[in-house]
């Protein structure tokens, strides 16, 4: 399937979810953070139907990541895991806020109240930028032993979730972003870009012009 039918599809119905084979789990710490435009994080996310210690030695590495990147959540295929997995902690220390861990999270609600926010992600160092997302949203998911849980979210936790949960999607923020917003952070986008085709020597898997256009049919709402 093209890259842009991809993204018309939007990874998002079940049946496109695939179960996570022990394989697609295995990792060796330290985990190390994946940068744009590196292709594992427009890759397809596949469901997680395993619950055993090597799920919790992931997690744990996870926050161990986001913690020393200052970051305060983490979605797995930013460390090159593609499976349906985040770990968030909104207080962004070890030992303060709440650890919340999400394995194959769904929205069953978003609010109409929509808020903008000056958000920056680990797989883009230095950048901030606006996006505007529902306040709060409604969401089911498993816990780390596999039992279904919902909750429901608002203000800054739900903030990160909607950004963790976009990239189980193969979404980027900068996919939300209007096209002005886009605008003010480009040239750091291409700086990024020469980084990983100078480190690989291949060519950027994905142009900025493309993804503008592929944004209009990101869409809020699908799960
Ligand atoms: C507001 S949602 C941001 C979530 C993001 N997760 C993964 O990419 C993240 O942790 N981004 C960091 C750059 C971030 O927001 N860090 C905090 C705390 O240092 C910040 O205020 O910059
Ligand atoms: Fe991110």
């Amino acid at each position: 399937m093209s890259t842009v039918a991809q993204a018309k599809r939007g990874f998002s119905s079940r049946e496109d979810e695939r179960a996570a084979s022990p394989d697609d789990l295995l990792f060796e710490p330290p985990l190390r953070i994946v940068e744009y435009p590196d292709p594992i994080l427009r890759a397809r996310n596949k469901r997680i139907e395993t619950f055993d210690e090597n799920l919790k030695k992931l997690v744990s590495e996870m926050f161990d990541v986001m913690y020393k990147t200052e970051g305060i959540g983490l979605s797995a295929p930013q460390v090159g895991m593609n499976v349906r997995l985040m770990v968030f902690n909104p207080a962004g220390e070890r030992g303060e806020g709440e650890e919340i861990v999400l394995i194959n999270p769904s929205v069953y609600k978003y609010s109409k109240k929509m808020i903008l926010f000056d958000e920056g992600c680990l797989s883009f160092p230095g950048i901030y930028a606006d996006v505007e997302r529902p306040d709060s949203v409604q969401i089911e998911a498993q816990d780390i032993m596999g039992a279904n849980f919902k909750f429901d979210l608002s203000g800054l936790p739900a903030r990160i979730f909607q950004h963790e949960f976009d990239h189980l999607q193969g979404t980027l923020f900068f996919d939300r972003m209007t096209e002005e917003v886009v605008n003010s952070i480009r040239t750091e986008l291409k700086a990024l870009e020469k980084k990983y085709e100078d480190r690989t020597g291949l060519r950027s898997p994905e142009k900025i012009e493309m993804r503008r256009r592929m944004r209009a049919v990101a869409g809020f709402g699908k799960s």
